[in-house]
């Protein structure tokens, strides 16, 4: 989701802000809490509902004492091109923003040609700006991905739609799988994947020279969560995890690689003005072909179950079936809104799944005695040999703990961005409707002050010791926060709950030695900068 990432944003919206003064800033605030005032966030399940709080002047104290955009720190448009265009920043986001936070303080601005954004790294400020939303947040300027979609006739989906269009979809999908309860169901979909991936495991160490070890374990987690979110999404099977992969499962991977291989490519596919496109094709053409790829393999699965529910209907049959069926069935949406979302839902739920299972089975490796830890509360709650379904997880808090400290420490999506919607002020300092902000995830969750020990591993600290101890969570929000929040958190963690319990009652989890100390890079999302190679060594029950 590289499309996420505050700086893949910095020229996608040319800035106005610096020009408003103090004065107007007084009208329109006045203006706004009229129109505000008795506002009230959607309800959705895991989306609390939140009176909109707009800042008015008298949050600010009667005489104002905010400063303006022109005085806000941050490195120059020039330090800025040298750090990414020569320094190879875009592999070290994560680290700028940490040096950023140190440089700057808390808020800063940076300038990317006309592009400005403001980067938010501290908790209380992105708690701020998350909790003022609107209706319809905006994440970032979309016009290639909307244009992709004009040229070829189709819609848009979550990620790319906004206002009305993405407000009416995201009320039909977030009644189908917000809460864990509705993805509970798919239990047994996800554990039939899961026991492929063990199977898959068993192979690949056994073709080993030492009998234990699976090199490149972001590979194999790859294919399991594209195995595991299309048989929630599609309802059928793909073969990621078999010895021959189909044709056009292959087809769908090489798509989803150049979309996300080629991340510079199809980040200039957006910078590029359409008028350089006769001059430097590559890009808009690479990320047109990608876009091809995803899409026709989501036709294809799609309107294959169309056609089965077609005739079981004409058979006077019963329909019965799951996301999809539902979809197809109730025609909430349009089909075509159905090919783009399936498509960007499958697009947003693999890497981001795969890199932290990847993650996730590395700490564990790195730490034996927190290993053993989860082992035993796995097998002391379940049992020896009990194949757990959703309906567990709460009992092992040690596992949810376990992926939410993995989030933490390698946040898939180390920043996140907005376009605010109404104007702000924000650490003191004015920001006007309309400004690119960059919400500094990775900065935020290693603050020592939210989370002591921050670079220690310990999945023990998300659990809580009574009713009144919460861990905050505005420090760590890996899936973001509010009604424009992660639509598919709970599928992935029904799928990373569910693999890794299964992996740690079945092996014990090791570092190869071929597995040097892996750093974590950034390429669009936050992966691995060096392959994962793990033994498995099986316990003896
Ligand atoms: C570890 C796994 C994942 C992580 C860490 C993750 C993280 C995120 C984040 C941070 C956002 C932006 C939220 C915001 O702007 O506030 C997002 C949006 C989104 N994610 Fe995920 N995601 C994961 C898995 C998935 C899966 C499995 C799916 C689909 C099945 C999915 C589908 C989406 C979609 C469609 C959006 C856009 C939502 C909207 O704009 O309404 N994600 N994700």
């Amino acid at each position: 989701m590289a499309f996420l990432n505050h700086f893949t944003t910095a020229y996608l919206k040319s800035f106005q802000g610096d020009r408003l003064n103090k004065q107007l800033f007084f009208i329109l605030r006045a203006l706004h809490k009229s129109a505000s005032s008795e506002a009230l966030r959607i309800s959705a399940a895991g989306e609390e509902a939140i009176p909109q709080k707009l800042i008015t002047p008298a949050d600010v104290g009667e005489k104002p004492s905010f400063k303006t955009l022109k005085e806000m720190p941050g490195p120059s448009t020039l330090s800025n091109l040298i750090e990414f265009f020569w320094r190879d920043g875009f592999s070290r986001i994560h680290e700028i923003q940490m040096e950023h936070r140190q440089k700057y303080g808390k808020i800063f601005k940076s300038r990317f040609g006309p592009q400005l954004v403001v980067s938010i790294a501290d908790r209380d400020l992105v708690a701020q700006v998350l909790r003022a939303e609107r209706m319809a947040p905006q994440r970032a300027n979309m016009e290639s991905w909307k244009e992709y979609r004009d040229m070829r006739g189709r819609s848009t989906g979550l990620i790319s739609a906004e206002g009305e269009e993405w407000l009416k979809m995201r009320s039909v999908l977030r009644q189908l799988v917000m809460r864990p309860r509705d993805v509970a169901v798919f239990s047994d979909d996800v554990n039939k994947v899961v026991d492929d991936l063990i199977k898959r495991v068993c192979i690949l160490r056994t073709q080993a020279s030492d009998g234990a070890t699976v090199l490149n374990m972001n590979d194999l987690f790859f294919k399991y969560a594209m195995e595991g979110v299309a048989a929630i999404l599609y309802e059928c099977r793909l073969g990621c995890l078999e010895n021959n992969i189909p044709q056009e499962t292959q087809d769908y991977i090489s798509a989803l690689h150049l979309m996300f291989s080629s991340f510079k490519t199809t980040m200039y596919a957006g910078a590029i003005p359409k008028w350089l496109r006769p001059v430097i094709p590559k890009p808009w053409e690479e990320f047109c072909h990608s876009w091809d790829g995803l899409f026709k393999f989501s036709l294809i699965h799609v309107d294959k179950r169309l056609a089965e529910i077609k005739a079981q209907l004409e058979q006077g049959e019963e329909v019965k079936g799951g996301l999809l069926t539902h979809m197809l069935i109730t025609k909430e949406m349009s089909l075509e809104e159905i090919y783009a979302n399936v498509t960007e839902m499958l697009l947003a739920g693999v890497d981001t799944t795969s890199f932290t299972l990847s993650w996730a089975s590395y700490l564990l490796a790195r730490h034996p005695h927190i290993q053993q830890k989860i082992f035993t509360e796995v097998t002391r709650t379940l049992g020896p040999g009990t194949v757990a379904t959703a309906d567990d997880v709460p009992r092992l808090p040690l596992i949810r703990g376990l992926v939410k400290e993995t989030l933490r420490l390698f946040p898939v999506l180390p920043g996140n961005g907005r376009i605010t919607q109404d104007d702000l002020v924000v650490g003191g300092y004015f920001i006007p409707k309309g400004t690119q902000l960059a919400l500094c995830h990775y900065s935020t969750s290693l603050e020592e002050e939210t989370f002591a020990d921050a670079l220690d591993f310990q999945p023990d600290r998300w659990i809580r010791k009574d009713s009144t101890d919460r861990v905050d969570n505005f420090g760590s929000i890996p899936f973001g926060y509010g009604i424009r929040s992660c639509i598919g958190r709970r599928i992935a963690e029904l799928e990373m709950h569910l693999a890794l319990i299964r992996l740690i009652q079945r092996f014990h989890i090791g570092v190869s030695p071929l597995s040097t100390d892996v750093k974590a890079k950034t390429h669009g999302l936050l992966c691995p900068a060096a392959p994962i190679h793990l033994q498995f060594i099986e316990r003896e029950n």
